[in-house]
């Protein structure tokens, strides 16, 4: 009896203690959500719970029982990519999600979303949300304010057209090397797991040669295991990201350690031989910096160091004040900044990639419209020399099928902003409603990508012809604006745009034309699955759909569907 209340004490009285609480903090902040005067949707635990995210994916399925289903649709913390513009369809293009946690304010108004991201002083990234890009240190992406101001002052050199050109060469290597690679040894079949390895492979040699200085062929390469290392750079760098989420709850929640032991384990062996690599990197071009030479000049992160060794010795030189601030980046900044051009500079333009190609295999079409353009581009010219000045801006079609990939399947869903020093107001469909400091303001980006509102009844369809416009003087082709009052953000845009913009642009356009120059893809028949190829490529475009996200989107059932490569 004894032991059965004492039981009772331990376990149930915390239990009952959190419970509370956290009915409490529902109950202030829906009565404070109240305020804002917009629709409320009122969750029991939300994203913003850690442990949430581990259990959710064991209980999607909840998403589609009648009556509690929203619970578990909007409590993930990506809805926005299996909703796209529907939620506002029901709730209005601004509305408010109330959890235990904090509230945020979800909103489709291309206006609003651009005035969001360029007012960058009064709408700052949240730091619980960014603190995700932290895990080897503060860097651009996360830091708000003067520090961002330091962090990207030093970033920009390395996004120069001289590197550019050198995302461009590397491009078209390595998607030849994988074209032939590909057709060569398995018989030009791949499943969408095949293609979503190479494309992540071709995405990060580029970044190694452009962003690094280390060039490696696309067979072998980055996979190799250098003296002094137990793991591949590809390797830890691909568990750092499929684990992301992890490296951040073990951080917060230690027990989680505790309860997960082997995991832990990898998740700090990954993390000190990725360290260790990023470390050998920067010393390599610190010793020629500081040599007075200047390493191979082109790449980022060479341009990085030159660009943060000239800032401390233009502090030195400058008379300082006492206290005055750094204008360099301290070594674990440069550090976090390494990390986050690993995580930005090849997972968005390899899942750019990769959920282009079956658009293109069920689209035969469009392959050949882009063909064609290709095709008229190239003629009479060696792919071996193509020079980026003279055919980079040409591919125009190309290009348009990229910016159509991420219109609908952009890396990020949302961008979320916070004012913290005092409420501001928001104008949302001639509604104007004050924000209350800390709330989350969420900008639906899948959602105004797609309205039917601004980009037609046919929003939903991957059509890349809708970005060409042609001039009826000369009959050249450019890229279209958005339609009449519609935004298209997938670099944000502002200040705080993203700087590999044209380095994801370029390194699209080489790996496209060159696949579309000598192939054509057709959808993948999987003989034990299917017969036809219209059932092929109704397998392609559910394995598409059913998608998920980390960090960007992703297939769930790559392995089930396909594509093959046919020489023209
Ligand atoms: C398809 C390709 C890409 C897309 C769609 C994309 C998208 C974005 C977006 C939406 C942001 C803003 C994020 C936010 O405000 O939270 C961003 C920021 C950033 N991206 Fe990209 N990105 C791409 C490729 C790249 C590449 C190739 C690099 C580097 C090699 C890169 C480096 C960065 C950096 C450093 C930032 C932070 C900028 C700042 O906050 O000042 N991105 N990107």
């Amino acid at each position: 009896m004894v032991l059965y209340s004492t039981v009772l004490t331990f376990i149930c009285i915390p239990i009952l203690a959190v419970l509370a609480a956290r009915t409490y903090r529902l109950v202030v902040n829906y009565l404070r959500a109240r305020k804002l005067g917009i629709p409320i949707v009122v969750l029991p635990f939300s994203w913003q719970d850690e442990w949430w995210v581990i259990v959710y994916p064991y209980l999607r399925r909840l998403r589609d029982v009648p009556g509690i289903g929203y619970i578990f649709l909007f409590s993930y913390h990506s809805w926005q990519q299996d909703q796209r513009y529907r939620a506002h369809r029901a709730y209005g293009d601004v509305f408010a999600i109330v959890s235990p946690n904090k509230t945020e304010i979800e909103v489709n108004d291309p206006v609003m979303a651009v005035e969001l991201q360029t007012q960058y002083k009064t709408w700052i990234k949240p730091q619980p949300i960014y603190e995700i890009f932290d895990g080897f240190g503060p860097n651009v992406i996360s830091v708000n304010g003067e520090d961002w101001q330091r962090h990207r002052r030093v970033v920009n050199p390395g996004f120069r057209e001289q590197n550019n050109r050198l995302v461009w060469d590397e491009s078209l290597r390595q998607a030849r090397q994988m074209i032939e690679v590909v057709t060569g040894r398995s018989g030009a079949r791949r499943t969408m797991l095949e293609v979503r390895n190479d494309c992540v492979l071709i995405a990060m040699h580029v970044l190694s040669a452009a962003g690094f200085g280390h060039i490696h062929d696309f067979d072998g390469g980055f996979r190799e295991i250098p003296q002094g290392h137990k793991t591949s750079l590809a390797e830890a760098l691909k568990f750092l990201l499929q684990n992301i989420i992890f490296c951040v709850v073990f951080k917060n929640l230690p027990v989680l350690r505790w309860m997960m032991p082997a995991l832990s384990r990898q998740v700090t062996a990954m993390t000190n031989e990725f360290t260790q690599y990023m470390k050998e990197i920067v010393a390599y071009n610190r010793a020629i910096t500081q040599g007075g030479g200047n390493s191979s000049g082109a790449d980022i992160v060479s341009a990085l160091v030159e660009a943060d060794e000239a800032a401390k010795r233009e502090q030195k030189m400058a008379v300082q004040g006492a206290g005055a601030k750094p204008m360099y980046l301290s070594d674990a900044e440069l550090l976090g900044n390494l990390y986050l051009f690993n995580l930005a500079g090849f997972e968005t333009t390899a899942n750019a990639l990769t959920y282009t190609i079956p658009f293109l295999a069920v689209n035969r079409e469009i392959q050949d419209w882009a063909g064609e353009e290709v095709d008229a581009v190239l003629k009479g010219r060696d792919g071996e020399k193509l020079v980026y000045e003279e055919v980079f801006p040409l591919l125009v079609r190309c290009m348009a099928v990229m910016y159509e990939t991420l219109r609908l399947w952009g890396p990020t869903p949302s961008l979320e902003r916070w004012c913290v020093d005092q409420p501001h107001p928001l104008r949302v469909q001639g509604q104007e409603i004050m924000v209350p400091v800390e709330t989350y303001v969420s900008v639906n980006l899948y959602a105004i990508h797609t309205d039917p509102r601004w980009w037609g009844n046919d929003s939903l369809k991957w059509k890349p012809q809708r970005w060409v416009v042609v001039d009826p003087a000369t009959g050249k082709e450019s890229i279209a604006h958005p339609p009449p009052g519609a935004a298209f953000l997938p670099w944000s845009v502002g200040p705080r745009v993203c700087p590999g913009k044209k380095f994801s642009q370029v390194e699209f356009v080489a790996v496209i034309s060159t696949l579309l120059r000598e192939y054509r893809l057709k959808p993948l028949i999987m003989e034990e699955k299917m017969t036809t190829e219209k059932q092929a490529a109704s397998a392609l475009m559910e394995v598409l759909s059913d998608s998920m996200n980390v960090i960007t989107p992703k297939m769930r059932r790559p392995e089930d569907a396909g594509v093959v490569f046919v020489r023209r």
